[in-house]
């Protein structure tokens, strides 16, 4: 698929404006688990069922096209986590790029989570993939279409630098991992260098890359993840980088409520993006609403999901000032 490149405005001014409009800083995670999309959907596809990878992948599509054409009106913002679509092979990850595509389209800003970083030279194939291009032949060619990507930076600061360069040329948007949500977390990203835990150092890191990609609303392009599920970690990190959007992953699902993401927006009311997979996407299968919803309601359960989180953390997001 061969894309023009068209230089907008810097990633996290994308980002802020797509809260403004939508008033929500909700994302939704599309994390195709094929259990649990509706049969109505698998239906359609019911033709493709001998080839098992190119069913999926096409029921996965047009899941997720159902689940953008449901909530678009509500959240200016996706995720989709990269390993379930890696699952079905090349066909899934087709299904992958045409989902970006599609989301595009609507004017969706689009995170790519594939969590990547490895020693420069692939490092730089990698941002190339994701947020950049390649050149074949003298002509440019766009793999995918994401605004921003996760990054690991366990590798050190020379696996970041090509993120961080092509964020930077093309006004795309990187989010590191400083906190993570799992439990296990605290093994390597709390242990004490000196005096500081190792994610407080990452984060001061993620606070220097990021000085030379601020936009007008004085946020910057290298953006961290920190696990909702952390609520002290957050407070301390919102603090140590003060420009950069926190992508806040752990509500719903993992446990995490409002009261335990109070501390991860700025006083201006922005900083921070909340995602929620599956507690949205597969709502109608919440035990608490089975009399509610069932299979054949699931647009209206991920809508209920979408305006119920939304209230909820409106509750804890400071008047927006901008
Ligand atoms: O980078 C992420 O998005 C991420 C980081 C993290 O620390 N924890 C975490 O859960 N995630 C992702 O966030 C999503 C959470 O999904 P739910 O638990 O279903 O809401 C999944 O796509 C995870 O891979």
């Amino acid at each position: 698929m061969a894309i023009a490149i068209n230089r907008k405005a810097n990633f996290s001014d994308k980002l802020t404006t797509a809260i403004q409009k939508k008033n929500c800083c909700v994302v939704v995670g599309l994390d195709p688990h094929f259990d649990l999309i509706p049969e109505s959907i698998k239906q359609q596809f019911s033709k493709l069922q001998d080839d098992a990878f190119k069913y999926a992948a096409n029921v996965i599509l047009e899941f997720n096209k159902q689940v953008i054409d449901t909530l678009e009106h509500l959240v200016g913002i996706v995720k989709l986590q990269i390993a379930f679509y890696e699952l079905y092979g090349w066909q899934g990850i087709w299904s992958y790029a045409e989902t970006i595509h599609y989301a595009k389209q609507k004017g969706l800003i689009v995170i790519g989570d594939v969590k990547r970083g490895d020693v420069p030279n692939t490092a730089a194939a990698y941002a190339n993939a994701h947020i950049g291009q390649v050149s074949i032949n003298n002509t440019t060619q766009i793999a995918f279409q994401s605004d921003a990507i996760t990054v690991n930076p366990l590798l050190g600061v020379d696996s970041i630098l090509p993120f961080i360069k092509n964020a930077e040329t093309y006004d795309k948007g990187i989010f590191v991992l400083a906190k993570t949500s799992n439990p296990s977390s605290v093994e390597f990203q709390d242990l004490l260098c000196g005096t500081k835990k190792l994610h407080q150092i990452i984060a001061e890191k993620i606070h220097t890359w990021g000085s030379r990609s601020i936009g007008t609303y004085g946020y910057s392009a290298i953006g961290a993840v920190v696990g909702a599920t952390y609520p002290e970690d957050i407070l301390i990190l919102r603090k140590t980088m003060p420009n950069a959007y926190l992508l806040i992953p752990g509500y719903g699902s993992q446990g995490a409520t409002a009261e335990d993401i109070k501390n991860c927006f700025n006083s201006d009311g922005y900083g921070a993006i909340i995602n929620a997979s599956r507690s949205i996407l597969y709502a109608y299968n919440n035990r608490s609403w089975k009399d509610k919803y069932g299979a054949q309601t699931w647009k209206e359960a991920a809508q209920n999901a979408v305006m119920n989180m939304k209230e909820d953390l409106n509750k804890c997001v400071p008047a927006q000032t901008r």
